[in-house]
């Protein structure tokens, strides 16, 4: 039996890096019956079958996992928005920020092709980066200066896990390549009629900057709010929580109720309405998910 890391998914197989030696492994049988999907980050215990393949024996406890992109034990994530093809989502980012907040995963936001916009859109973008920082409590990086930008990025990933996400055709294999250029990752054209990306990366696997791991993933063209209750959601908004103990009432939901802390902020420009409105839709979304839900079990009751 051999302890490792799994540094690759793909269809099926499981690369478990153990002391610098790749396994290609499986899962065994029951993992399947038990509805246990190994995880790129996972720590794993497996058995060699035949000098560098085997089997999957056990998961060892998860610190954290994300459905969205699959990956478990990560202590910060990259998420790359790009400005324009795909446009700019700012919804799109708030799910985002919601589920690494929900895992307890530190989210550095990356904007991308501001190349590509004219000089008053990237002033446009600058004021929403700093408001992501300076509102929220991020870490924004969308400084003029690239160079600059893959510096402070590489610091960020030294000894470090990290995962990069993002929808397709932002451009986070194009990041890691400027990164590392000897990475050399396949990059993909964005169909520009739908604006909309093809996918290009199709695996989960970890590769070497800087001394850090960083699980690069297949990108999304949409992003559902993983697995959250309605009360919990308001936990995930850090700029709702810093002021949540000054709310009238405890269990403050911070949408009907008088007294609330986090309205007056929306209503004095400390807290950004924009992120107060992403709230309420994610609220809304997933009640009328609860709904449905609930309606499906009651027709099988019936
Ligand atoms: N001008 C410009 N183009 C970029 C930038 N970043 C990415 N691109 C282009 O956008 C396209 C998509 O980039 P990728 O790096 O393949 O995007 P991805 O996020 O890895 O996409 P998936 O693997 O499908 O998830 C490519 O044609 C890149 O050259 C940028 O900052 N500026
Ligand atoms: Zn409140």
């Amino acid at each position: 039996m051999k302890t490792g890391k799994i540094y690759q998914s793909l269809s099926g197989f499981y690369d478990v890096n153990s002391d610098g030696q790749i396994y290609r492994t499986r899962a065994r049988g029951n993992f399947r019956k038990r509805l246990i999907k190994p995880l790129v980050g996972d720590e794993v215990e497996f058995d060699v079958t035949n000098g560098t393949e085997g089997y999957i024996l056990k998961i060892m406890p998860r610190k954290n996992s994300l459905v969205r992109p699959p990956i478990a034990n990560t202590g910060q994530a990259i998420v790359v928005v790009s400005v324009i093809e795909p446009d700019f989502s700012e919804i799109l980012l708030d799910k985002e920020l919601v589920a690494l907040e929900k895992e307890h995963i530190t989210p550095i936001i990356y904007f991308s092709k501001l190349d590509l916009v004219s000089e008053k859109q990237v002033d446009y973008f600058s004021q929403i980066a700093r408001d992501y920082e300076n509102k929220v409590g991020y870490q924004v990086i969308y400084s003029p200066d690239q160079a600059k930008n893959f510096q402070v990025l590489r610091d960020l990933l030294k000894n470090k896990q990290s995962v990069i996400m993002g929808q397709t055709g932002a451009g986070k294999s194009t990041l890691l390549n400027h990164l590392d250029p000897s990475l050399n990752l396949e990059t993909g054209e964005v169909s520009k009629s739908l604006s909309r990306g093809k996918h290009t990366t199709r695996k989960v696997s970890f590769l070497t900057i800087n001394n850090g791991i960083i699980a690069d993933t297949p990108g999304f063209s949409s992003f559902e709010a993983a697995d959250i209750k309605l009360a919990e959601l308001k936990n995930y908004f850090p700029e709702f929580v810093r002021v949540a103990n000054e709310c009238k009432f405890r269990e403050c939901s911070h949408i009907n109720e008088p007294g609330c802390a986090v309205k007056k902020g929306v209503e004095n420009g400390t807290i950004l309405t924009s992120r107060y409105d992403d709230y309420l839709k994610q609220y809304a979304l997933i009640k009328s998910q609860k709904i449905v839900y609930k309606r499906k079990r009651g027709n099988k009751n019936d």
